[in-house]
């Protein structure tokens, strides 16, 4: 297929069909999964076409950094979805913004207080969260997975609001899961027919049998606007009574304060929350999965934590520099599985081209970054979970590649993650404690027989593990009164 103006051929892809285009080859499962397969058909970049829509899909980092870093200026915009925008109403999350003045002023807010030279306020809040979970999973370990989602909101809503889990706060917790879900819904593409006809919008929702797309769009507005703004009023409340703790907001607030940016603040610490949460969740139970799939790895990361922090005490940030192999196995659980492997589209502004393609102007470009952090020229055996490839004396790799080729699970050039700082902090005071005090093995079968798992995720818009089977308990004796007497 050639493009009639500059002669270019547009870039391969699988041959649409009349009028729907390649909707029928838009995968709806295993997104991620399925977009690396038609790159190793057609390429590392590969075009679709669906009702009129362009869809680039960028599959190698030299390409996805030529025009998400080199170009930024043309592909930094998010596409319009009329679901997300005009019916959710989520456009004050600054992830969802195209790149204007209020984008900007937001991010630049967010990295005031989150970039790696400031964050060190919030260590101790991180390590007093991960060191609570790790009470938790030992009073109920059967909850693991729910104790480790609540210590990631918990520490999320630490960080922003300065807020403890109390009832109340578990309620905007569960509210606040139920927009990431209904948005996670919106992203795969060609999910709502609204977004492909726009028009639809205007249907009145007592008009569609049980309210469908209108009502779900309703119900994600109103919980979005609820958990946006019920911690933001009590950090409010606690700078009027002179008890507010330090956090994102009370931070922003003592030091901007004005009208204008009060606004502003509360969409930011909104959005740290909304955007934050569940990449962190997934890398927790990532680790769960790989620990339990490789014993050795779990052995030797223990043998590390053993020398450096010993028995006696739990990890805290003070380590970090000592524990590589840890710091290893945190990269690695990233690049098995990055919690965010399309990253969230993208879209040119103009016409452009690349390596002799046509790219159109509108296009919706998507990085997959699974398929960069899983070429083999970089990771050899991809799918194997091997944190020494992030190790300083890597036998036959080139660490500075492999080092670089990873920071794309943050995304690449403008929009890159401005959590990852916190992230990667969160993560290693929770995979340090919980390897210094537990052993985490395979569930067991009826017959007490260790059930075998095969690591799999489910590869859409986030990747969570697949459901699987596993024990966790403490390495000794010594942890019961190491948890009852830390702190
Ligand atoms: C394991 C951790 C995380 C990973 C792997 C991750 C990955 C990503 C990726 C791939 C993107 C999309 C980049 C793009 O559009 O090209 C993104 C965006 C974003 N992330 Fe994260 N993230 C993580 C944790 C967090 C946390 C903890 C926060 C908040 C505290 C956060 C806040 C954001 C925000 C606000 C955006 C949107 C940025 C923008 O559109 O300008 N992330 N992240």
């Amino acid at each position: 297929r050639r493009n009639s103006t500059s002669g270019l051929r547009m870039p391969p892809g699988p041959p649409p069909l009349p009028i729907v285009g390649n909707l029928l080859d838009i995968p709806r499962k295993r997104e991620a999964y399925a977009y690396s397969a038609m790159a190793d058909k057609y390429g590392d970049i590969v075009h679709l076409s669906v009702l009129n829509k362009n869809v680039i899909v960028v599959g190698s980092l030299q390409a996805l950094t030529e025009l998400f870093s080199k170009r930024s200026a043309n592909y930094s915009n998010r596409p319009y979805s009329t679901m997300i925008y005009k019916l959710m109403d989520l456009e004050w999350i600054f992830a969802f913004q195209s790149c204007g003045d209020i984008w900007r002023n937001q991010r630049k807010l967010f990295h005031s207080q989150f970039q790696e030279s400031v964050l060190h306020e919030f260590r101790p809040l991180q390590a007093n969260a991960a060191h609570d979970v790790v009470r938790r999973i030992m009073e109920t370990p059967n909850l693991l997975f729910q104790h480790l989602h609540m210590h990631t909101a918990n520490s999320l809503m630490g960080v922003t609001y300065a807020m403890e889990m109390t009832a109340r706060n578990c309620n905007i917790v569960t509210m606040a899961d139920e927009v990431i879900m209904a948005w996670s819904k919106v992203a795969v593409h060609g999910s709502y027919l609204v977004d492909a006809l726009p028009i639809l919008r205007f249907i009145p929702e007592w008009l569609i049998p049980g309210g469908g797309f209108k009502k779900e769009a309703r119900e994600c507005k109103e919980k979005a606007i609820q958990a946006r703004n019920l911690p933001f009023d009590t950090v409010l409340a606690e700078i009027v009574q002179g008890t507010a703790r330090p956090s994102f907001v009370s931070n922003s607030l003592t030091q901007l304060g004005s009208c204008p940016e009060i606004h502003l603040i509360k969409a930011c610490a909104g959005t740290a929350y909304f955007a934050g949460t569940e990449a962190i969740s997934i890398s927790l139970s990532t680790f769960i999965l790989a620990m339990v799939a490789y014993p050795d790895v779990q052995a030797k990361a223990q043998r590390e934590l053993d020398d450096i922090v010993g028995k006696a005490r739990l990890p805290n940030f003070d380590d970090q520099q000592s524990l590589p192999y840890v710091n290893a196995i945190i990269k690695e659980v990233l690049r098995w599985n990055p919690p965010a492997p399309l990253a969230i589209p993208h879209t040119s502004i103009n016409v452009d081209h690349y390596e002799g393609y046509h790219l159109p102007a509108g296009s919706i470009v998507i990085g997959n970054l699974w398929k960069i952090l899983h070429n083999p020229e970089v990771y050899a055996e991809p799918l194997c979970f091997n944190p020494e490839r992030f190790m300083p004396d890597a036998e036959g790799s080139d660490l500075t590649a492999v080092l670089s080729n990873f920071e794309a699970v943050y995304g690449v050039g403008r929009r890159i993650c401005p959590g990852r700082f916190v992230a990667v902090a969160q993560l290693f005071v929770t995979i340090a404690s919980i390897l210094s005090v537990f052993d985490i093995r395979p569930g067991l079968d009826e017959d007490g027989k260790p059930i075998h798992v095969e690591p799999d995720f489910t590869f859409g818009v986030a990747s969570h593990p697949l459901p699987f089977k596993c024990s966790i308990a403490p390495r000794g004796d010594y942890v019961r009164q190491l948890l009852n007497t830390d702190d």
